[in-house]
């Protein structure tokens, strides 16, 4: 029957699974790793896209779009860009029966796809700056346990690629654009974040420096890599030899970005603001924002009720909210409010006999469950107002239990008692690499260990003599740590 079998606080991993599935966005595939996304999925990607596409476009950035399939020579051109990520690259050997002269790669991610072309477009500064973007998928052939949307073995994203001819504009960029990044988690899936720096240990290697926007799941104390913006300095310029002609003829290399968000955004939503009844969708991102179902009574005629809901969907509709009736006629109302919370219809407007008598509707909250009766002289901005609500709502119960998930430690002890009750960890730390690998070590074990998350940009007050609580050398920095997915 309807509901869920498994409940979010007692095991989170099946809950979840039952709710990306049963809410119809998921169906799970006979290949390991990959998923397939159904169009309750897709309407949420594309409405996060249709605002990131719109602001890339602001600011002059293009849509491109470079092949799938890598030449090793091209892949492997950098041998430590990649040596730790081989084991993940899927490669083609094969057309029909014939063995492939040379296999060839599947893009994990397209820097070497694309700077090859960079190399050879980007001659003098009027070349310059480069801004491309691509909407596709990437294939990495993950083994720790795959997840819907959080790791999958091929998902779909963004990656942004630009080029300039200083670091001035490229610093400007990556902050720009993670700017971006926390406007889709906060405004768009009422998702808190985190703005921060990412250690050496954790950036992406082959850059200058990594930021990102930071979530927290509560319910498993696993901090989650949003979405990540890299100034990548002129290291894959020197690898790729992009360089150009400044003003007064001097040959210089060009100072790149790379940025990125995927579908692992939607998974991050899921078991932020998901419940027991299912999945709970913020208005911006959900498909269906009002579901109107009638509310038959022995024995009144249906076609006024019918009608009343029809002119319902109409007239919201007309004033931008999207709004369906669900008039089948082979489900009882209590199945219908069950199968529309179970996929996390922000509101319900149920419009009953009695309903019609008051020229009323009665208005269900998803969030909180509030039930309220409305006039249907002053619906529109009724409805408009309590959508408001439930997006605020949402974020706010989730940045609450994302503080009460924070925990400030100062000693190793602190430290490790904040872990094991499944905390994001604030400690003053000595920035030192291999304190930080040190810390991964210690607190190795069977879910994981401790990394670091980010160095918030917003750094709390640290008083001169607070030590590392890893090393208890002077500590530095404030940084966020914690398990992760
Ligand atoms: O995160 C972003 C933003 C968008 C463009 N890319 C960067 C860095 C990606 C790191 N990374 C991540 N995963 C990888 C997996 C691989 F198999 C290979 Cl060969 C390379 C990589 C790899 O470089
Ligand atoms: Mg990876």
């Amino acid at each position: 029957g309807l509901g869920l079998s498994k409940k979010k606080d007692e095991n989170f991993g099946e809950w979840y699974s039952e709710v990306v599935v049963n809410s119809e966005m998921i169906e799970y595939y006979d290949i390991s790793g990959c998923y397939i996304l159904r169009p309750w999925t897709i309407a949420i990607w594309e409405t996060m896209q249709a605002f990131f596409d719109a602001e890339i476009k602001k600011m002059k950035i293009k849509n491109c779009y470079f092949p799938l399939f890598v030449s090793p020579s091209v892949l492997e051109r950098e041998k430590d860009h990649i040596e730790g990520f081989a084991p993940e690259v899927a490669w083609v050997t094969k057309s029909g029966k014939s063995d492939l002269e040379v296999p060839i790669a599947i893009r994990p991610t397209s820097e070497t796809v694309m700077y090859p072309y960079f190399a050879k477009w980007i001659r003098g500064h009027r070349d310059l700056p480069l801004k491309l973007n691509q909407w596709c998928n990437v294939v990495r052939w993950e083994f720790s346990n795959p997840t819907p949307f959080i790791r999958s073995r091929e998902f779909l994203w963004q990656e942004g690629h630009t080029a300039f001819a200083t670091k001035a504009e490229a610093d400007e960029e990556v902050l720009e654009i993670l700017e971006l990044y926390r406007r889709i988690y906060e405004d768009y899936l009422a998702v808190p974040v985190v703005k921060g720096k990412k250690s050496e240990n954790e950036k992406f290697a082959g850059g200058l420096y990594t930021t990102s926007v930071e979530a927290f799941i509560p319910n498993t104390g696993r901090g989650v890599q949003g979405a990540t913006s890299h100034c990548l300095g002129q290291n894959f310029a020197k690898m790729f030899e992009i360089n150009f002609e400044n003003e007064n003829r001097e040959k210089g290399m060009v100072w790149q970005n790379s940025w990125a968000y995927s579908t692992r955004t939607i998974g991050v939503m899921v078991m932020v603001h998901g419940d027991d009844k299912g999945l709970v969708l913020p208005p911006k991102v959900a498909a269906i924002q009002a579901i109107v179902v009638p509310v038959p009574y022995k024995n009144t005629p249906m076609e006024e009720i019918y009608d009343a809901c029809l002119k319902t969907v109409d007239t919201l509709t007309k004033a931008g909210i999207r709004a369906e009736a669900d008039l089948s006629d082979n489900q009882t109302p209590g199945w219908k409010y069950s199968h529309w919370e179970m996929k996390g219809v922000p509101l319900r407007i149920e419009i009953g006999p009695k309903d019609l008598e008051k020229n009323q509707v009665r208005v269900v909250r998803r969030d909180n469950s509030a039930k309220e009766d409305i006039p249907v002289s002053t619906l529109v901005e009724q409805v408009q107002d309590i959508l408001a609500k439930i997006h605020e709502n949402l974020f706010n119960v989730a940045k609450e239990k994302r503080d009460a998930s924070i925990k400030v430690a100062k000693t190793w002890e602190e430290f490790m008692e904040a872990l094991n009750q499944k905390k994001m960890i604030l400690a003053p730390w000595c920035d030192e690499q291999e304190v930080e690998e040190d810390v991964k070590k210690r607190t190795k074990g069977e879910i994981g260990a401790a990394k670091s998350l980010c160095t918030p940009f917003e750094q709390p007050e640290l008083p001169e003599g607070t030590l590392c609580f890893a090393s208890g050398k002077p500590a530095k920095k404030w940084t966020y740590w914690g398990r992760s997915y």
